[in-house]
């Protein structure tokens, strides 16, 4: 396995006079569920896209996998973009099998396993759905595939507190046998906190810190306490 999934160095990404990214150094050991933490327009999502070659950066490197970004390294990366929907007229099962058809490392069996365990009909048309339900059909057809990497923009957006809490707990279970490596983006990171071994704080584009999780929480005490002193200009209490 190699030592880091992700490396940056020195990454730069503008849109316009934006800066989205400033010279990010980062990395990211593989093996971990990492959780990238920051506030509404840090950068998470533009760090995410430049590891699915989506974006590129102006300046600096970025590797994935030991790579470059890009169309090789997308085969062993499940993604899941921010604001992601689903087709409102297929039924929860169509939108499985299209994953099974199409996402390299699938397994239909896994899909419907998870799909139990999150209570999701599968014959129920997506249309119908709430938000939160559609979120976890779009959560399953990343997580019924085995690759090496995971990508969650933002995951739990729309899924009420309880099944997230419900969410969260089946994810460690699977988790903890699995040797993928797990990237998770959120802002609200009161309620998943248990769920990440390695924490990244991103500001204005660049990692203020990074490191394992226990390190954090010794450091700071409560998360409450990280958002107060790292995030001092945004957190309003
Ligand atoms: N396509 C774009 N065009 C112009 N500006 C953009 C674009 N995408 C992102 N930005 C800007 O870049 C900055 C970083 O945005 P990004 O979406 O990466 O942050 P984020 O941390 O994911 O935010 P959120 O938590 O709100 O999703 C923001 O100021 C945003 O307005």
């Amino acid at each position: 396995m190699i030592p880091n999934i992700v490396e940056c160095h020195q990454v730069t990404k503008r849109y316009g006079q934006k800066i989205a990214l400033d010279r990010l150094e980062l990395a990211i050991p593989a093996g971990r569920i990492t959780g990238i933490l920051g506030p509404n327009g840090c950068g998470k999502s533009t760090l995410f896209r430049t590891l699915t070659g989506m974006v590129r950066p102006d300046e600096g490197r970025v590797e994935v996998l030991g790579k470059t970004p890009g169309w090789r390294t997308n085969q062993s990366i499940a993604y899941l973009p921010d604001r992601a929907r689903w087709y409102p007229n297929h039924t929860a099962r169509q939108a499985l099998e299209w994953g099974n058809s199409f996402l390299p490392g699938f397994s239909m069996e896994r899909a419907i396993q998870l799909a139990d365990e999150m209570e999701i009909d599968l014959d129920m048309r997506v249309g119908g759905m709430s938000k939160g339900q559609e979120a976890r059909i779009m959560l399953i057809l990343c997580l019924a595939r085995d690759v090496d990497l995971v990508v969650l923009d933002e995951p739990f957006t729309g899924i009420d507190v309880m099944s997230r809490e419900a969410i969260v707990a089946s994810l460690i279970d699977f988790l903890e046998e699995s040797e993928q490596s797990i990237l998770i983006s959120t802002h609200d990171i009161q309620e998943v906190e248990g769920l990440f071994d390695y924490t990244v704080m991103l500001k204005e584009g660049r990692a203020i810190w990074s490191g394992n999780s226990e390190d954090l929480r010794a450091e700071y005490g409560s998360l409450r306490n990280v958002f107060r002193k790292l995030y001092a200009k945004e957190w309003n209490d």
